[in-house]
């Protein structure tokens, strides 16, 4: 799909995850800038006025947390993260409540956290919730948990999060609200002659290079968590948009297929929801590292893993087990249901499909992992 066609089929966007970041929503004393805020309720109420379904990803519980507890300096350790954000999370959504109640919107809060996603019938519940709060019309306003989250069990950035929401509701589109109109050749705020990219069609390491972190006191992760949310989302096909919080209309403008902001083209095919929950477990049981001719075959290809371009497996696992596929730069290219177990893979790693039968004395299945069960992260 080309730049064009994705502005295009935005026009028909059904349902958005739109995530606001600190930056956006509050001033640098971490106090809540107000009309932002309202600007932002405004146009997403007209979103749904215009009969599409909104899911908002909020940041800046922590920052107006810390500000209203009159405190200056980040705070170092995580208890006190936690304490401003159980602060600042009742203050947002006051504010999110009273002013989406102008337009007759109905909000509904949710706050999750890695865990809620990564075990299958949390997973599975939370996108029932979703849904029902959907068809409901009410309008879901989603944070990380910080309030119970520790370091384990956190997402940690809202970026990633709103990649995770975004699979999770099978939206249509992601749209990150930020300080910069979008992913710059460096980072603007110290590089007055950078360019904004008007299109990405593949995250290369060269994409990866030109983000930096944040510049803000109470924001996490930059642009950097922003490539790897848009990573995530256009992995499960997803098209995903980082734009101003600052300017007026950008989502409309979005919406309407304009070209604003920095567009990221999502990959093929939508990912099928079973296939997206794969990328959410923290929990891979094991590594399968596999050579070069093996990851082109995954990557652009479309095939199953196959025991001939198995080099080595860390780890002990049960066949079932959510395995990472590593490729031979080190990078993990892929995640997937193992079809045998670390040992029996470890026996016919390197082997011909044919061979499997004759070393393990049986042949469940041709593949290590099949296709329909693994899903390709870069
Ligand atoms: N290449 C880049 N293009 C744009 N912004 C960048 C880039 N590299 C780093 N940044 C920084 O990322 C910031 C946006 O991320 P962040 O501060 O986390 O905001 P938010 O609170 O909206 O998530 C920008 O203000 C900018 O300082
Ligand atoms: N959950 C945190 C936000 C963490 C975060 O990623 O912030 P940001 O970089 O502003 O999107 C909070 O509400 O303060």
């Amino acid at each position: 799909m080309t730049a064009a066609e994705c502005r295009r089929t935005l026009r028909n966007s059904k349902r958005l995850v739109v995530k606001v970041g600190t930056s956006t929503l509050t001033h640098p004393s971490g106090k809540l800038n107000l009309e932002r805020l309202e600007r932002v309720v405004r146009e997403l109420a007209d979103q749904v006025n215009a009969g599409r379904q909104v899911i908002l990803v909020t940041s800046g519980a922590v920052g107006a947390g810390m500000g209203r507890l009159g405190l200056k300096e980040k705070p170092r350790t995580l208890p006190e993260k936690q304490a401003a954000a159980a602060v600042g999370q009742g203050i947002l959504m006051h504010m999110y409540e009273k002013l989406f109640a102008e337009y007759g919107i109905i909000v509904a809060q949710i706050l999750l956290t890695r865990d809620d996603l990564a075990d299958r019938r949390r997973y599975l519940n939370a996108r029932h919730t979703l849904g029902t709060l959907l068809r409901l019309g009410v309008l879901p306003i989603i944070n990380e948990n910080d309030t119970v989250a520790v370091e384990e069990i956190r997402v940690g950035d809202n970026d990633t999060l709103s990649a995770l929401v975004a699979g999770l509701v099978d939206a249509d589109v992601l749209i990150l609200l930020t300080d910069s109109e979008g992913l710059y050749t460096s980072n603007p705020q110290t590089c007055p002659e950078a360019k904004l990219i008007h299109v990405v069609e593949e995250i290369t390491p060269e994409i990866e290079s030109l983000a930096g972190g944040s510049s803000s006191t109470w924001s996490t992760g930059g642009m950097v968590t922003k490539i790897q949310a848009a990573r995530l989302a256009t992995s499960f096909g997803i098209p995903v948009v980082i734009a101003s919080g600052f300017l007026p209309g950008q989502v409309a403008a979005i919406l309407r297929g304009e070209e604003v902001g920095t567009l990221f083209l999502p990959r093929e095919h939508r990912a099928q929801a079973r296939k997206r929950w794969l990328a959410y477990g923290p929990s891979v049981q094991g590594k399968i590292i596999v050579d070069a001719g093996a990851a082109r075959a995954l990557i652009h290809s479309g095939k199953s893993l196959l025991p001939s371009g198995i080099v080595s497996v860390e780890g002990e696992f049960d066949q079932g087990s959510l395995v990472s596929i590593i490729g031979p730069g080190g990078q993990e290219i892929a995640r997937g249901m193992a079809n045998y177990s670390a040992e029996e893979i470890r026996r016919i790693q390197g082997k011909k499909t044919s061979e499997i039968l004759a070393v393990l004395g049986y042949k469940d299945y041709d593949e290590v992992v099949h296709r329909d069960n693994l899903i390709i992260l870069v």
